[in-house]
């Protein structure tokens, strides 16, 4: 369960991003994070991915409050974090499959097993054949899902992922959250911002949306009609 108890976020000489939030998230739910540009979408991600920290509130997942976690703590909290980024952030001059590794390197993982859960990985996102070229060749379909291979290959309790189709098709926009509901249907929690109401709409989960930081509307799925 990731509970947010009165959050606020303030950038140094900045305004407030985020304003007196609350919600919670079950496990193993997936919802999506919605709302205008600078509505505040991406720092409510950071702060779960320990980027950016709350000015005011707590954030907690299973009871641990996140507040409690020092930077020295922060690489480990990342291997149970998975994140995506709309610029999928790769090493290009890496193969793909050493860019999936790394989580398990700096995670200090046996080389065989990395091995191992690179390449389930690969598969699970249907990338097993391209392991050994470099993310240049690849579409930008497919760089993302190495973006978002990379993000499970640690096993996650918590996927996020910030506009993760925001340079991507249509119909490969909707093949990319289909993967992220398939990782929900095994237990993983799923946070997802995105602007892109239509498909938000195609996917039925829960939309919490955001105004100007503040939280105005949490629908569950089965009021997104
Ligand atoms: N590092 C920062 N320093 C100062 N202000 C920031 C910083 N990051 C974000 N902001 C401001 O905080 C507000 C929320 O930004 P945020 O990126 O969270 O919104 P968003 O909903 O993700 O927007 P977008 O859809 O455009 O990515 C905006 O007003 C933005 O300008």
């Amino acid at each position: 369960m990731i509970q947010f108890d009165q959050v606020s976020k303030r950038y140094e000489g900045g305004h407030e991003a985020l304003s007196q939030l609350s919600f919670e998230v079950p496990d193993g739910e997936m919802a999506f994070v919605t709302g205008h540009s600078g509505a505040g979408k991406s720092t409510l991600l950071k702060l779960l991915g320990l980027i950016e920290r709350p000015s005011h509130g707590s954030i907690s997942m299973d009871g641990k409050k996140l507040s409690k976690i020092r930077a020295s703590g922060v690489p480990k909290w990342r291997r149970r974090v998975g994140m995506v980024f709309q610029d999928h952030r790769l090493l290009m001059d890496r193969t793909v499959f050493a860019n999936v590794e790394l989580p398990l390197v700096i995670g200090a993982v046996a080389r065989a097993e990395r091995a191992r859960r690179v390449r389930a990985a690969l598969e699970k996102v249907g990338l097993l054949a391209y392991e050994r070229q470099l993310p240049a060749t690849l579409s930008a379909g497919e760089q993302q899902r190495v973006g978002i291979a990379r993000a499970i290959v640690a096993r996650p309790a918590l996927l996020i992922a910030d506009e993760p189709t925001g340079n991507l098709d249509p119909q490969l926009a909707l093949e990319i959250m289909a993967l992220f509901a398939e990782f929900q249907q095994v237990g993983t929690t799923v946070l997802v911002a995105s602007h892109d109401l239509p498909l938000i709409k195609r996917m039925k989960k829960r939309v919490i949306v955001l105004d100007h930081g503040r939280l105005v509307a949490d629908l569950a799925a089965q009021e997104v009609l």
